[in-house]
């Protein structure tokens, strides 16, 4: 979609009283995917430039970030390959903004949902010159990232950022930054699982058991250690979801996908827990945990790749959890996230008002907003 052709030019909006709505932008931060296979590799060269994902001194990390993207262009095509050629997640994440503008219509605002991707388009630039040419009173940064970390969102906001700035666009803005143990996202998130245990349950012979693979994205550890609360958020949606679940002596854990460098990154790693499963006996529901939206790394990686590992290791049963998408309940956890992010007032906020990390993580936007406060002072 060209979101500046269907940005409107700026007309006095009144509420039934007469007084003027405030028009709202609700900016959706996403990570993007190629759109054809010919872009599969400049948006790899995008993902390994970023200094969020490529933690290297400046003057290297354009050649190593090439490089790396040129010997990950193969593997990564031929994922996209199996989706047709392109990632789904545009597609799917217009559909949240629509599903999300009509939640939120006949409100006291006048809401309007841009889509800003970072690594591939509707990028951060064409996004703030389609805000700007909607001439809002109001900015809302809303990751579709449940979790914070610093090579999602945080990498989001700099962009973002960067982009206002050269689209001169300078009206009050919010940023919500993590919405992990969120109870209107657990409970829309919960009822997703306990669709999918119940028709995993109802597949299976009687006596299987069946676990609970919660399976989020995974980092290189040098990362989490360097205080990205990324890792300790997952923890905390992982723990609101099951409780919400109330299965009694729920079997479950959280493990992590996707690893594409060779540093070690944070585990267990969803391969090493099918290996578990099979050595168990037990079947296995898959929940991707940090997606909020189908993208190569679940219908390619969950849905084939882990599948068919399952089925290599004689694990007794492989089924997966849908991810939101424009799920209802989870539509309306972010229509209140918006409502509660505009009314608490804060320019910074947190799902729950305020900080929720704690002290370690000192990547978490809050701990680094009150250290450039000190800085200043
Ligand atoms: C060092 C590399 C990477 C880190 C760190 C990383 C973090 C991270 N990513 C997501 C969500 C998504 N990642 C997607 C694609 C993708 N991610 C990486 C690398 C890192 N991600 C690569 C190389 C790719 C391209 C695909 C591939 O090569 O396999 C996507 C989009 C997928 C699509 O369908 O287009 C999402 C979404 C999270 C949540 C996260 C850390 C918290
Ligand atoms: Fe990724
Ligand atoms: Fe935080």
């Amino acid at each position: 979609m060209d979101q500046t052709a269907a940005a409107s030019p700026p007309t006095p909006i009144q509420d039934r009283s007469g007084a003027a709505r405030p028009r709202v932008a609700i900016v959706l931060f996403n990570l993007g995917g190629p759109d054809r296979p010919e872009s599969v590799r400049p948006f790899l060269e995008n993902l390994f430039m970023d200094p969020a994902i490529l933690r290297v001194p400046g003057f290297i990390r354009p050649w190593l970030g090439k490089f790396i993207a040129r010997r990950r262009t193969r593997a990564a095509s031929e994922n996209y390959a199996i989706l047709g050629g392109k990632s789904p997640l545009l597609e799917l994440t217009e559909g949240q903004a629509r599903a999300l503008d009509a939640a939120l219509a006949g409100e006291a605002a006048e809401y309007r949902c841009f889509v800003a991707m970072r690594y591939w388009h509707p990028m951060s630039e064409e996004a703030a010159r389609a805000v700007a040419a909607w001439a809002p009173d109001e900015v809302l940064l809303l990751p579709l990232y449940p979790q914070f970390s610093t090579t999602t969102t945080g990498s989001s906001l700099a962009a973002w950022e960067a982009a206002a700035r050269k689209a001169g666009l300078s009206v009050p803005t919010t940023t919500l930054c993590c919405y992990h143990s969120d109870p209107a996202f657990a409970e829309a998130t919960a009822a997703l699982v306990r669709g999918a245990w119940d028709k995993a349950r109802a597949g299976l012979p009687e006596g299987v058991p069946l676990r609970i693979l919660f399976s989020a994205h995974g980092l290189p550890e040098s990362i989490v250690k360097a205080g990205d609360p990324y890792q300790w958020q997952v923890e905390q949606t992982v723990a609101a979801v099951v409780e919400r679940l109330g299965i009694e002596g729920l079997d479950h854990v959280v493990c992590y996908q996707s690893r594409v460098t060779p540093q070690k990154w944070i585990g267990p790693s969803t391969e090493a827990e099918l290996e578990r499963a099979a050595h168990d006996k037990v079947a296995v529901l898959v929940c991707p945990i940090a997606f909020v939206s189908e993208h190569s790394e679940t219908l390619v990686e969950l849905d084939v790749e882990y599948r068919e590992e399952a089925e290599r290791l004689g694990v007794p049963g492989y089924f997966r959890v849908p991810a939101q998408n424009s799920d209802p309940g989870f539509i309306a956890a972010l229509r209140d996230l918006v409502r509660g992010a505009r009314a608490g007032g804060r320019a910074l906020c947190s799902f729950a008002g305020g900080r929720q990390c704690p002290k370690p993580f000192g990547d978490c936007p809050h701990a680094r907003a009150k250290a450039r406060v000190k800085e200043a002072a």
